[in-house]
């Protein structure tokens, strides 16, 4: 499986460290940046993973800067991304099984580093339900 990846300066740490985990558990990773703690401007960073889901250039995402809110809502401006943020291994879960969710955001300065690959882990491993959740995404994309 393919994964790009995404940070502004505030998440760049935890970027790294989720690489490492990422290729170090069989995962292909493409990272679209930042490459440095100086400051940036994270939409840019939201788009890139958001447009690489959806042009098939990766199979899921994962966005994250300081609280994980900016970035998510740059990644959701994307059509077709269902971009999550997420502080708990549940609703990393909850929002594959029901959201589907294609891109997983994170806040560095809001959650610990264990959490924060528990959560990249539960993401990456759980499925979709399909069902009644289905109908539901198709209204999404109005
Ligand atoms: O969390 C963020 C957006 O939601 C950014 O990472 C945060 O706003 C960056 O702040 P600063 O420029 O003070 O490092």
């Amino acid at each position: 499986m393919k994964i790009a990846i995404g940070s502004d300066h505030g998440g760049f740490e935890l970027k790294e460290k989720v690489i490492k985990f990422l290729t170090g558990n069989g995962y292909e990773v493409l990272d679209l940046g930042c490459n440095s703690m100086d400051s940036v401007d994270y939409p840019k960073y939201g788009r890139l993973v958001g447009e690489a889901v959806i042009e098939k250039k990766a199979d899921k995402g994962i966005v994250i800067c300081g609280t994980g809110i900016g970035i998510s809502i740059a990644a959701n401006k994307v059509k077709g991304v269902r971009a999550a943020l997420c502080t708990n291994t549940t609703m990393a879960r909850l929002t594959r099984e029901h959201n589907n969710a294609n891109v997983l955001s994170m806040g560095a300065r809001m959650v610990g580093d264990i959490l924060a690959l528990e959560m990249v882990d539960v993401f990456l491993t759980t499925e979709f339900e399909g069902g009644r959740h289905q109908k539901r995404i198709d209204q999404l994309e109005g």
